[in-house]
């Protein structure tokens, strides 16, 4: 590609080089080899026209900056626009080209995960090659590989995005987080329909209010979809009603689910301990659907994964009876084993207050015995939801174990202390291997225990180092011990 090539996204035809050879992009100039465009980024931490000097020599053909900074004294281009994170979102669609034609993108607090997953099985159920992209990675055929952001920066997804493409992948679901809406990840990205969960708690130390929080994932509904795409909008949730109504401005086409559903009506559901039996209206029809997962939120992740993957060319009763197949994303309610007495231990990737109450009381109707729930709070994140989500486990849990959860720079005592603030006899175990151990220790018939948090998490990070750390493997250790 030459510079050239990028017009109308970058202002190149002034410039003294239009013919420059771009080899690639980058926001990072630690990555600049001869050849790339870097796009210097104002960021949370650094201001990257700091690094344009380093990136030119590097060897940059060209240097994208705000209109607001000042780069001078380079021998390179260097490009104002705007918005230079959306100039590299859409440069990166541009430099890489291709994408699997059918996308759908799926915003919430909670569900993106799960939603991406199970929409990629009812597609591949009906006979698409797909793939799935978000917090536990890529999946697609004859590749699963861990992430590390929930959505990538565009630079990576459009690289991935051709790879898929080029392997045959026809259809891909992606996670839409409110980091890569707001930070124009996902601008490049042609969609074909977008779905909304549910929206609660998460991320208040990037956003100012939930307001703030709400208006980043709408930019899905009224920034990114083309008008006239299906909007598959979760009806039962509080924030539903606000997005309904601004995907319905932005020109969407909007599809509810739901008990309050019009596209995907719930009938009726009955709960059981790892299945959830339900009854949905697509199209005046009755479908039974057995679904094969433990978690009353599973029903509405189901519900709006259907309703994608119908609005994109599933029919719906193939749609609808790939929901019992279905297989639950990694660490999501997981039941790892149960003790010899027959207590379930689940591993859960509940790091915020809205998962959490909803994990605890979906195992309540079927535990006899007492909820044990083990779980911490991540350093350097959101601090505010540290003595809520003390006060639901304490609500909720019969005991309750604070341990840590990735305490990353700060001091773990420290987050241990504002969740214990919250949570009167609570039990605090600050290493998480040992405070699983004695949680599987102290089971008993009847009782459940979630081990909430991580999830399909492979490390635990304290201060700048990632230790290898895994709840499955931990849990598994752990039953063995006792069966020992
Ligand atoms: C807070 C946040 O979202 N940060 C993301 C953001 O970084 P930033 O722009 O703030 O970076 P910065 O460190 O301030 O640096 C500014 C610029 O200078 C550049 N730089 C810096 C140093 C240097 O020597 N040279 C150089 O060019 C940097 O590459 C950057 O472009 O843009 C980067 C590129 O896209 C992201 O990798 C980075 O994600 C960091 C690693 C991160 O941890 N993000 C998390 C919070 C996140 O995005 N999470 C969401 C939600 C998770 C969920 O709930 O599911 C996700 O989508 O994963
Ligand atoms: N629809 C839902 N409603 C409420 N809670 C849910 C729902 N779906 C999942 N959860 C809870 O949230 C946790 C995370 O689920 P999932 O990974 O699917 O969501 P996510 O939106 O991708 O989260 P993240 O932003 O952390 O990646 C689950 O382990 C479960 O505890
Ligand atoms: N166990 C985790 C979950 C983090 C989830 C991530 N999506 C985020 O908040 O950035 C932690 O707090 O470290
Ligand atoms: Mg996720």
């Amino acid at each position: 590609m030459h510079l050239k090539d990028l017009a109308g996204i970058l202002p190149v035809e002034g410039t003294a080089f239009p013919d420059l050879e771009v080899t690639g992009l980058s926001s990072d100039s630690r990555a600049v080899k001869t050849g790339v465009v870097f796009f210097a980024l104002a960021g949370s931490k650094a201001d990257g026209s700091a690094y344009a000097a380093d990136a030119a020599a590097r060897g940059a053909a060209a240097i994208v900056t705000g209109r607001d900074t000042t780069v001078s004294g380079l021998s390179i281009p260097v490009l104002a626009v705007d918005d230079p994170r959306l100039a590299l979102a859409l440069s990166a669609a541009r430099f890489f080209g291709r994408q699997p034609e059918t996308m759908v993108a799926v915003t919430g607090t909670a569900g993106k995960t799960s939603v991406a997953a199970f929409t990629r099985q009812i597609w591949e159920q009906a006979g698409f090659v797909a793939a799935s992209i978000g917090t536990t990675g890529v999946v697609a055929p004859g590749r699963n590989e861990y992430g590390s952001l929930t959505t990538p920066d565009p630079v990576a997804l459009h690289r991935l995005l051709k790879e898929l493409a080029d392997s045959g992948v026809t259809h891909a679901s992606m996670e839409a987080s409110s980091h890569g809406l707001d930070q124009r990840r996902l601008d490049g990205v042609k969609l074909a329909a977008g779905g909304f969960t549910n929206l609660g708690r998460d991320h208040m130390d990037y956003h100012p209010t939930v307001e703030d929080y709400h208006r980043a994932k709408l930019r899905l509904f009224d920034t990114l979809l083309p008008k006239g795409a299906p909007a598959i909008v979760f009806a039962d949730d509080p924030w539903s009603e606000p997005t309904i109504k601004a995907a319905k401005a932005a020109g969407l086409k909007v599809l509810t689910v739901g008990r309050h559903g019009d596209f995907l009506t719930l009938k009726r559901v009955e709960h059981e301990r790892h299945r959830q039996r339900a009854e949905i209206v697509a199209d005046g029809v009755l479908h039974e659907v057995d679904l094969p997962l433990a978690g009353d939120f599973q029903i509405a992740n189901a519900l709006v994964s259907a309703g994608l993957a119908i609005a994109t060319g599933t029919p719906s009763a193939k749609a609808l009876a790939a929901l019992e197949k279905l297989k639950g994303a990694p660490g999501r309610l997981d039941l790892v084993g149960t003790t010899a007495a027959g207590a379930p231990v689940y591993v859960d990737y509940a790091h915020k207050p809205d998962a959490l109450e909803n994990v605890l009381t979906s195992v309540r109707p079927f535990t006899t015995g007492r909820v044990v729930v083990v779980f911490g709070c991540g350093g350097d994140r959101d601090r505010g939801k540290r003595p809520i989500m003390g006060e639901i486990a304490t609500r909720l849990a019969d005991v309750v174990i604070v341990t840590d959860d990735n305490p990353r720079t700060e001091v773990p005592e420290t987050i241990r202390a504002a969740i214990l603030a919250a949570a009167p006899g609570a039990i605090e175990i600050g290493d998480r291997r040992k405070a699983i151990h004695e949680a599987v220790a102290m089971l008993r018939a009847g009782d459940t225990l979630i081990v909430a948090g991580k999830g399909h998490e492979e490390g635990q990070t304290i201060g700048a180092e990632t230790f290898h750390f895994s709840d499955h493997e931990e849990v598994r250790d752990a039953l063995k011990e006792r069966a020992a």
